[in-house]
């Protein structure tokens, strides 16, 4: 493991290898290149050939991540398909609970992904992803989500948006809100992991509130428009230049307390 700094890692998600290679292209300015397929979902899987031919096409010094989906509530399926996600070379492995009702439905799913991923490659990282707008789709608070990745064992609590309309992960849940639940992960020694058409103004709270990994696509897409635009290497760049702004910022006003996060 070795130490990244500054402290928030940069997450960007394309949608298929082109864009892979755009970010591929930027890699100097991001920390995790997410392969997701937004026609599928939010957190829509992509094929395993394609997570494949993208952990070929980004520099093999960073991580690949995959969504599994927006779940529903069967461990077994999402297990096998978190297996899936593994096996074709992701390392961050990211489980969408959108049909877990209940926090014990989703620590059901997770435990099951948590030991299926494991037991494949041990140092790969779980990631437990609720949804900021979880009362819009009928899904687990977005505040149990940490004690949902404690309780399964995953490396990882997130929040991300399930409907993807232009509101975004503060709209929902308010900045005081991200703090706590930044705060639950990490009294638990996990990271905390925040996305939902982020933008740069964004980046002062999450920030100060300690957020580990920010997750972004239509910030580094043309027009900012994560369906019609493609990710632009230079607004990765920029996008990332205001991240380390905030950092340095916040690191000469605050005391030294704050997680430190690692990258395998
Ligand atoms: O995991 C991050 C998501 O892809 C965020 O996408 P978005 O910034 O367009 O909401």
């Amino acid at each position: 493991m070795r130490r990244k700094e500054p402290a928030v890692l940069l997450l960007i998600s394309p949608d298929g290898v082109e864009e892979a290679l755009d970010c591929a292209k930027a890699a100097e300015h991001l920390d995790i290149v997410d392969v997701k397929k937004p026609d599928e979902g939010s957190l829509g899987a992509n094929f395993p050939w394609v997570i494949r031919e993208i952990r070929d096409a980004v520099p093999a010094h960073k991580p690949v991540s995959a969504t599994v989906g927006d779940v529903p509530y069967k461990p077994g399926t999402v297990a096998q398909a978190a297996l899936g996600a593994a096996v074709s070379g992701a390392t961050y492995i990211k489980v969408g609970l959108y049909g877990c009702t209940t926090p014990e439905q989703g620590i059901d799913v997770m435990r099951a992904v948590v030991r299926a991923v494991k037991d494949h490659n041990p140092d790969a990282l779980v990631v437990a992803s609720g949804y900021a707008d979880a009362h819009r789709i009928g899904c687990v608070n977005p505040l149990a989500v940490p004690d949902i990745a404690a309780r399964s064992g995953a490396d990882a609590a997130m929040l991300d948006t399930a409907i993807k309309d232009g509101s975004r992960l503060f709209d929902h849940v308010p900045q005081d809100a991200c703090a706590e639940f930044v705060r639950l992960a990490h009294a638990s020694g996990r990271l905390a992991a925040l996305a939902g058409s982020v933008k740069a103004a964004d980046l002062g709270p999450l920030t100060r509130i300690g957020t580990d990994i920010v997750g972004v696509r239509g910030a580094v897409c043309e027009g900012g428009d994560r369906n019609a635009g493609r990710i632009q290497p230079h607004l990765v760049a920029a996008f990332r230049a205001e991240m380390d702004r905030h950092a340095r910022e916040h690191a000469a006003t605050a005391p030294a307390t704050a997680p430190t996060a690692v990258v395998g």
